[in-house]
């Protein structure tokens, strides 16, 4: 059984419907939202949080119908990208009026100085918020919320005002928190790296309908639409023309697609009959350069020619941009761009395994 649901969920809130929103999380899971502005995540924080009552259907926590429970009997807690924490008040003071506000708690059991030490403010304690970095600002917000043990957490896009170091060890530790008390949480983000460093599970919102949602690494590899597949970041997105499809398992199916001159061989579940026009989906880390020396492929399908146009350093990574009869980005290391001499103008080869690309149904 669940810990957390929702059924059938319908919420108007002026002209904005979130409509058929349906999913479960199991306790200590975390469910990252990811959607663009104004699609309607907040509302759906809102309507779990209490802000709003739905017209049409339930929410249960822990078996129990909250539907229409006010806010603070839901013991649910939240965390707002405002931090919204008293100016008058010192980091101790903030952090214990949340004891004030959260009488329809159940009583604490989680000790408030092992989580002051957690999120390591203890040196904080006598200082006001104005003084505070925006990054401490967050934590202090963070433990007060902690500390009235809520059953379930929900964050709107709590790092989003942050610098990026600042934002990738807050993220780091909250995760590692939110195991620690083994907390379910709903994450809204509009960063795909955010939402799949953090979240179990995945969902992505549009129009106010939740279009896909299922485990991280499902998500991943087969997003459902081209609109999730170009919101988490995938890359290479071109349409084909379904050429064969043979079965090779109760399961699988091993199909050719044909993209211009290109044929690819596909290794997937999905059902389709040849003619039919899909896109094609490929992860620019899934793409591997290989050597013109390189025996060890030649039996297999999916190596192409293309010419190297631009190389771009992002991070630690290198961005390789490549043309010819399909134009593919692909994510590569400075060993990788050593070993196969990878220069702009230089023609390569590059494989792409027949599992790792991703057919979408148009
Ligand atoms: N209280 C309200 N009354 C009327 N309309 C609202 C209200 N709150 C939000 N909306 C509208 O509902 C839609 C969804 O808003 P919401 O804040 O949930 O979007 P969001 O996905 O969180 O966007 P962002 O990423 O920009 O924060 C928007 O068109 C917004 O203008």
């Amino acid at each position: 059984m669940s810990f957390f649901k929702v059924k059938n969920l319908k919420v108007k809130v002026g002209n904005f419907i979130l409509d058929n929103i349906s999913f479960e999380l199991n306790k200590g899971q975390i469910l990252a939202i990811l959607g663009p502005s104004g699609s309607g995540k907040t509302l759906l924080l809102e309507s779990i949080a209490g802000f709003h009552l739905p017209d049409k259907g339930e929410l249960y926590l822990e078996n129990k119908d909250i539907s229409i429970l006010p806010i603070e009997k839901r013991e649910i807690g939240f965390m707002f990208q405002d931090y919204a924490l008293f100016p008058h008040w010192n980091v101790k003071e903030n952090i214990l009026s949340s004891f004030k506000f959260s009488k329809g708690y159940k009583k604490i059991n989680i000790n408030p100085e092992e989580i002051i030490k957690m999120l390591h403010i203890e040196d904080l304690l006598d200082r006001y918020p104005n003084n505070l970095s925006g990054g401490e600002k967050q934590r202090v917000a963070l433990a007060r919320s902690l500390i009235t043990n809520p059953k379930m957490f929900l964050f709107d896009e709590p790092m989003s005002a942050l610098d990026t170091r600042t934002r990738e060890n807050l993220r780091d530790e909250l995760l590692s928190i939110l195991k620690k008390l083994s907390l379910s949480a709903i994450y809204v983000t509009h960063d795909h790296i955010e939402a799949f460093t953090l979240g179990d599970l995945v969902g992505i919102i549009k129009e106010g309908r939740l279009i896909q949602i299922g485990e991280k690494n499902q998500i991943f590899r087969k997003p459902n639409s081209i609109f999730v597949a170009d919101f988490i970041g995938i890359e290479n997105l071109f349409s084909a023309t379904i050429k064969s499809v043979k079965r090779i398992s109760p399961e699988l199916y091993c199909i050719e697609a044909k993209h211009k001159q290109i044929v690819f061989e596909i290794i997937s579940n999905e059902k389709l009959s040849a003619n039919e026009e899909v896109f094609l989906s490929i992860r620019s880390e899934d793409i591997s350069f290989l050597d013109e020396s390189d025996e060890r492929y030649n039996n297999l399908k999916n190596i192409i020619t293309l010419e190297v146009i631009d190389i771009v350093q992002v991070d630690f990574f290198y961005k390789i941009f490549l043309s010819g009869d399909v134009h593919l980005k692909a994510i590569t290391l400075k060993d990788s761009i050593k070993k196969h001499k990878i220069n702009i103008g230089k023609k390569i080869k590059i494989y792409i395994d027949p599992e790792y690309i991703h057919i979408i149904k148009t």
